[in-house]
């Protein structure tokens, strides 16, 4: 029993499952705070207890230190009555102790006096705060007064720490504002307009515009593609308005884009459909690669978006996965799908195709076919084959020979326009992969030369990136203006 009051004299304040047990968390807790063994009266009894044993005071808890040692009383008291019981021993050990605490009778009488102290530290009240003298400093408020001031559950921590309501929110992801087709259009072609303008940013920097200038401009235009005629144009315009003046890279994109609009002006035309044939049979050629079975899914989407009965063919009997792709398209798109096994004859799959979307009185038929220039002869002859048999059905079929370029192959595209022009009577072109490339000038080289409408372009893979062709907006977007 008295052991037990000579405890709760250590564990004062404190739980008892609350303080380290081991020796080790001990003497941690010990070297760690200042308060341990200073308590009066405290301090020399602390090491009298056997470690292992010991409920030692939690010497974190600031409360009873101080107020021991402020109160003046009790304390001084228990360290009285502790040397009287001659339980004090520096040195102590375990052993020393039950010699006292252990004995009967005697030892209760001894211990008495302690006892009556330790409950009169226990029913010790600290005496009321004095009141505080009114000073002209500013006088921190308590920190009671400040959660009273931000309401209750507001902790004011010290500095360096948060609560965990101060944490930022993260950010709900906002939606991306939805570019419009100008900004997708000049984002596409940002590598062609930021090598054009770059080069002519760096020749114009502060020059008189001379000949020798102007040489270097029409080159400059003939490397980026734009093609000799509109890079005379260019020049030709430039000199006549600035010969001989300051001119800046400014000024030159804006007199280039002036005149690739008129090059293209002639050539941006909406496709026509006669809806007064069923179907409108739009046939879609070009090299391997150059993007025709995307394209054509893309314009499914818009025709059948339009409220259009649509069918597709897979005429790349050639491709395997050129057939999978364009079912995949169909099902996206909501069109009809006509296929046939690889390898197949095109030219009777498309008159098969062209029979099925007339007994279905599908609006429009767009045919897909191989692209595979490496044997020429072959191809062209499955092309002559394929305009052959749907002139049968229809002698104005295919109503529409459309064409994809591919705009990342630069001059070749040229080449490639002459090719099925000639062959396939092709009458409107395409051109796709305009995002990422520096060599969109091709397009206007390509339209100066061969003066076909272009109808559409292609700036990327989603059945979104398909946007009609328009001159003025190219021609800004491929010079880096704004619209
Ligand atoms: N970045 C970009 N990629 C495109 C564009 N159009 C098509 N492509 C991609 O180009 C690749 C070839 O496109 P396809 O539609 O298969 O070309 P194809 O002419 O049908 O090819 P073949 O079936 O081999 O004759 C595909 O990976 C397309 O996703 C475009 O405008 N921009």
């Amino acid at each position: 029993m008295a052991i037990g009051f000579i405890k709760r004299v250590f564990t004062f304040g404190k739980p008892p499952e609350e303080q380290p047990t081991s020796p080790g968390a001990i003497e941690e807790v010990a070297a760690a705070s200042p308060n341990v063994g200073t308590v009066a009266g405290a301090e020399d009894v602390v090491p009298a207890v056997p470690v292992a044993d010991a409920e030692l005071p939690i010497a974190a808890d600031p409360v009873l230190p101080v107020e021991v040692e402020t109160a003046g009383g009790p304390a001084d008291d228990i360290e009285q009555a502790v040397e009287e019981t001659g339980t004090e021993s520096p040195q102590g050990s375990e052993a020393e102790i039950p010699e006292v605490l252990a004995s009967e009778g005697p030892a209760d009488e001894v211990v008495a006096p302690v006892i009556e102290k330790i409950e009169a530290v226990e029913a010790f009240e600290p005496a009321p705060p004095e009141t505080p003298v009114e000073t002209d400093e500013e006088v921190e408020p308590p920190v009671a007064a400040l959660e009273a001031d931000q309401g209750a559950g507001s902790p004011v921590l010290p500095k360096g720490f948060a609560t965990v309501e101060e944490r930022p929110r993260e950010e709900a992801p906002v939606a991306k504002p939805k570019l419009s087709w100008f900004q997708r259009l000049k984002a596409g072609l940002s590598r062609t307009s930021s090598h054009l303008t770059g080069q002519i940013a760096a020749l114009f920097t502060k020059r008189k515009l001379d000949e020798e200038t102007l040489q270097d401009l029409e080159d400059l235009l003939i490397q980026a593609d734009l093609g000799v005629e509109t890079a005379m144009r260019v020049t030709d315009t430039l000199s006549a308005e600035r010969y001989g003046k300051d001119v800046t890279g400014e000024d030159v994109t804006r007199i280039m884009a002036a005149e690739i609009t008129k090059v293209l002006k002639p050539v941006a035309k909406p496709l026509e459909l006669d809806l007064s044939h069923k179907p409108h049979v739009i046939l879609v050629v070009g090299v391997n690669g150059t993007g025709k079975t995307t394209t054509i899914g893309k314009l499914a989407a818009k025709l059948s978006g339009a409220g259009l009965k649509v069918m597709v063919a897979a005429g790349d009997t050639f491709r395997a996965a050129a057939i999978e792709q364009l079912k995949i398209w169909a099902d996206r798109t909501g069109s009809e799908f006509i296929g046939t096994k690889l390898g197949a004859d095109a030219a009777g799959l498309a008159y098969e195709a062209f029979k099925q979307a007339q007994e279905k009185k599908s609006d429009i038929l767009i045919i897909d076919t191989a692209g595979r220039l490496q044997n020429k002869t072959e191809l062209m002859a499955e092309l002559e084959k394929i305009v052959r048999v749907l002139g049968k059905l229809d002698p104005d079929a295919p109503h529409t020979v459309l064409q994809t370029l591919d705009a990342t192959t630069g001059q070749n595209a040229l080449q490639q326009v002459e090719i099925f022009r000639n062959v396939a009577g092709v009458n409107g072109l395409i051109m796709t992969k305009l995002d990422g490339t520096a060599r969109g000038g091709i397009l206007v080289a390509i339209s100066a030369k061969h003066k076909l409408p272009v109808y559409f372009i292609g700036v990327g893979e989603g059945v979104d990136d398909l946007e009609p062709f328009e001159a003025e907006e190219f021609a800004e977007a491929i010079a880096g203006l704004s619209h």
